[in-house]
């Protein structure tokens, strides 16, 4: 009963209160918004962290050319640092990667090979061994990423993690669980998981507003509760919702579509996964 007011006191919230924007990157106080622009989020001048995850890319060249140079900070996990080497190996000089070489390399390196190591850390990367194995070297990795930004004084609005959602369902799963742990780890740059057709990252409990724009028309979306259920109430979606419970076992907001509204807004009483299919490249 109580998650039951709750919910309806948020929803009621969501229709009633004013939106006091806050800056996109930063996260909740209680009654303010937070602003998403997921289409922007690698547009030139734009500070974001890039991760390359054990999953062959699936961008063409010239886009994953664009979102390596575009970063600010750069990683390969384990296993994505043989898919790194592989796709630039012979080619960085002209396709136009302004630094073939990542800043950060970490893992177990159960899978990295060491011809990989050796070469990236010949070159100047930082070869970090991440031997824990109650933790996924993604986890890991934005461990080191953070205490990495905090010694180069960098700042980023966000971390992009390059990963293709297929093959193996655990590892895809506790990517997501990467993804709701990632506030206590990165504080105020959320982590977003990107595919080459679509991004995800996590909703905290409070109000949001996802911008977007022409593009999104017609994309499809998800709400996802993570871990227990939660009620959530929409604005701009096809399939809207009023503080509707989301759980496994009942209802999850699934093949849910974006309409000729470009901004959505959302509450959330628990952390939600929102999940978008991405417009082509540009
Ligand atoms: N099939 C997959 N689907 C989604 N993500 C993946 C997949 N394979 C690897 N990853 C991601 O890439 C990261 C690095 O992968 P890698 O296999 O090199 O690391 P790992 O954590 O040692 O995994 P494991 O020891 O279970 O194979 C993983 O932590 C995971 O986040
Ligand atoms: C209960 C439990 N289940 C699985 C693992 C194994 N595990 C989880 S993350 C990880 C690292 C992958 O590179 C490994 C081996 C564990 N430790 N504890």
């Amino acid at each position: 009963m109580k998650l039951v007011s709750d919910a309806l006191r948020l929803g009621r919230f969501l229709l009633s209160a004013p939106f006091k924007a806050v800056h996109w990157a930063s996260f909740k106080v209680a009654n303010d918004v937070i602003e998403w622009h997921p289409l922007e989020l690698m547009a030139k001048g734009s500070k974001y962290a890039l991760l390359i995850l054990n999953q062959p890319i699936q961008f063409t060249t010239d886009t994953a050319v664009m979102i390596w140079n575009r970063a600010s900070i750069r990683a390969t996990v384990d296993g994505g640092t043989n898919i790194w080497f592989k796709f630039s190996e012979g080619i960085e000089n002209d396709i136009g990667l302004s630094n073939p070489i990542p800043d950060l390399v970490t893992g177990d390196f159960d899978s990295a090979e060491t011809r990989c190591l050796k070469y990236y850390q010949a070159h100047g990367a930082k070869v970090i061994h991440t031997p824990d194995q109650d933790e996924t070297d993604f986890s890991k990795c934005i461990r080191e990423l953070s205490t990495e930004l905090v010694a180069r004084e960098l700042k980023v609005n966000a971390v992009i993690a390059v990963c293709e959602n297929t093959g193996r369902l655990d590892h895809i799963l506790s990517n997501l669980n990467t993804l709701q742990k990632a506030r206590d780890i990165l504080g105020s740059a959320p982590l977003y998981l990107l595919t080459h057709s679509s991004i995800s990252w996590v909703l905290h409990t409070g109000r949001h507003r996802i911008h977007v724009d022409d593009r999104a028309m017609d994309q499809h979306c998800g709400l996802i509760p993570l871990g227990q259920p939660a009620y959530v109430t929409s604005s701009g979606l096809k399939w809207d919702m009023d503080c509707l419970k989301l759980e496994f076992g009942g209802l999850i907001s699934t093949s849910n579509k974006f309409t000729d509204q470009t901004t959505v807004t959302l509450e959330t009483d628990r952390p939600i996964l929102f999940t978008m299919t991405l417009p082509p490249w540009k």
